[in-house]
């Protein structure tokens, strides 16, 4: 599962996105109409755009209760409610959560099915990416509970075995490790972290980044890489992070 953040992500192809349909949920505006992309692999993926309008700058409390509002009575929740519990891959219940005196998530409450692309839409500084944030484990909830596969998401990423799901997320910067080349920042994980050799590692890095529309690339710094092209990188070490599963070994 891969999630993005950040309106300069788009236009960007969701490699191996298999969902029959995408949605998308509007944090503090109008409700825009669903949309479809094509099946492309058997793989199951679950992306969640988040999507701001540059033009309307507003983080205060305001816009927030609106998002959080319209996000739960007219979007995700009912767009297109799974009918099957059984196959809802994410869940987030009456989700809060609070910076100081800024209330930016009031009882957010959806469910993703196994499969679903759905997007967040708002203006800036809604709490589009707190929620992915959420959902990945990497901010916990003030109250509220997300649960991933039925299970509760406790909290930060190491609290989590939850088996065979792993999340990758994208951020609006492209967070990669300046000093490393491109082959380097997208086989990171397995660099690290598995007996790969590194041939191997090698040859999926130029598999994956071909998949997201990036050739030649890999000897390159990050520095001179463009911004949409950073973004794709970090996209591809994300992709690679969820579909390498079985050759990570456990810290
Ligand atoms: N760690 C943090 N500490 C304090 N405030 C934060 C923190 N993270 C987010 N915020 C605030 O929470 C609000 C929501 O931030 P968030 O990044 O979720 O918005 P967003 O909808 O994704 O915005 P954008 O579209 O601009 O990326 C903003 O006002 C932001 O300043």
């Amino acid at each position: 599962m891969v999630l993005l953040s950040g309106s300069a992500l788009f236009p960007l192809t969701i490699p191996n996105g298999d969902s029959r349909s995408a949605r998308f949920a509007v944090l503090g505006g109008k409700r825009i109409n669903s949309f479809c992309y094509k099946q492309r692999k058997e793989q199951r993926k679950v992306v969640c755009a988040c999507v701001a309008s540059p033009q309307n700058l507003r983080s205060d409390e305001s816009s927030a209760t609106k998002f959080n509002d319209s996000f739960k009575s007219e979007n995700l929740s009912t767009v297109r409610e799974p009918e099957d519990d059984s196959d809802v891959l994410i869940e987030c219940r009456n989700v809060y959560k609070s910076f100081g005196e800024k209330h930016i998530l009031r009882g957010v409450s959806f469910k993703i099915k196994h499969g679903e692309a759905v997007g967040i839409i708002g203006p800036s500084g809604t709490g589009k990416s707190t929620v992915l944030k959420i959902i990945a484990g990497l901010l916990a909830p003030d109250t509220g509970e997300v649960y991933i596969r039925g299970r509760r998401r406790a909290g930060l990423i190491s609290d989590e075995e939850i088996t065979g799901l792993r999340i990758g997320l994208v951020f609006q910067s492209a967070a990669l490790f300046d000093s490393l080349t491109v082959r380097e920042n997208v086989g990171f994980l397995l660099y690290e972290n598995s007996s790969m050799p590194d041939d191997k590692i090698a040859e999926l890095v130029t598999e994956t980044l071909a998949a997201v529309g990036l050739k030649g690339v890999e000897d390159r710094l990050p520095s001179e890489l463009s911004g949409g092209m950073k973004k794709r990188v970090a996209l591809a070490r994300s992709i690679i992070f969820d579909t390498t599963q079985e050759a990570v070994e456990p810290e």
